[in-house]
């Protein structure tokens, strides 16, 4: 299979409980929630979405024919040595496109594999961290992983409607946009009732890297 890629650049994971951990993201193409095209937000099952996911035109972007293709681009990518390679899968929708063949190149390569996904479409196997964050009016399918990032707030979509699943960590991130500042304080406020819940703050934009 080939591949539609945004974009491929190293940087430090922002959100999360791999937050400040050096990685390579590799953006794909292309969302099932959303075409990316802002006359079409409005009427999108995902309407807060903060990244240009449209074309292959970005750092590094392009169409990959196969595997081993995009295995060596993401490994070209990597900023360090041969330990501790990791690469971060995110979009749009990573699991349109990540599959088997693409995961055992990126571990033949010695990378571990982790995966931001809506949740929407049941993972491959062999992904060594799954980050599910569940969309307001979208099937959840993945309902195991390794941390549940909530973007909060999201009506229709309350904590507890997902706080049963099986994950080893749950955040609440706050939604970006002109509330952040309230979603920011309406999730620390929930965390201190709930402490199942932790905090995740986008660090990234905090410190102005991508
Ligand atoms: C751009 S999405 C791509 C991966 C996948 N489509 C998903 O939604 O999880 C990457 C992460 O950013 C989060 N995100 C998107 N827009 C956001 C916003 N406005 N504020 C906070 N987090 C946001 C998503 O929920 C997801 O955890
Ligand atoms: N630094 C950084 N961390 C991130 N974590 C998840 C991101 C994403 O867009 O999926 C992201 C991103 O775009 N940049
Ligand atoms: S599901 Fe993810 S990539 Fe798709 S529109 Fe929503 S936040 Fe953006
Ligand atoms: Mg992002």
């Amino acid at each position: 299979m080939s591949y539609a890629v945004k974009e491929i650049f190293p940087t430090l994971q922002g959100e999360g409980a791999q937050s400040g951990r050096p990685s390579v993201f590799c953006r794909f193409a292309g969302c099932n929630l959303w075409s990316g095209r802002e006359e079409d937000r409005a009427e999108a099952v995902c309407r807060f979405c903060d990244t240009d996911f449209v074309g292959m035109d970005g750092e590094g972007g392009g169409r990959f024919a196969d595997a081993t293709e995009l295995a060596a681009a993401i490994t070209a990518a990597w900023p360090g040595g041969e330990a501790h390679r990791y690469v971060v899968f995110t979009g749009g929708e990573p699991l349109l496109q990540l599959d088997v063949p693409l995961i055992a190149a990126l571990h033949a390569a010695g990378f571990e594999v982790a995966v931001e996904s809506n949740g929407t479409i049941e993972p491959p196997e062999g992904i060594d961290w799954l980050c599910v964050s569940p969309k307001s009016g979208a099937p959840l399918r993945a309902m195991r992983g390794d941390e549940l990032k909530l973007v909060y707030p999201q009506p229709g979509l309350p904590p507890e409607s997902v706080e049963h699943l099986d994950f080893r960590h749950f955040f609440l991130q706050p939604m970006d946009g002109p509330d952040r500042a309230a979603n920011t304080a309406a999730a620390v406020a929930h965390c201190l009732r709930h402490p199942r819940w932790r905090l995740s703050l986008q660090t990234h934009k905090l410190i102005g890297i991508p």
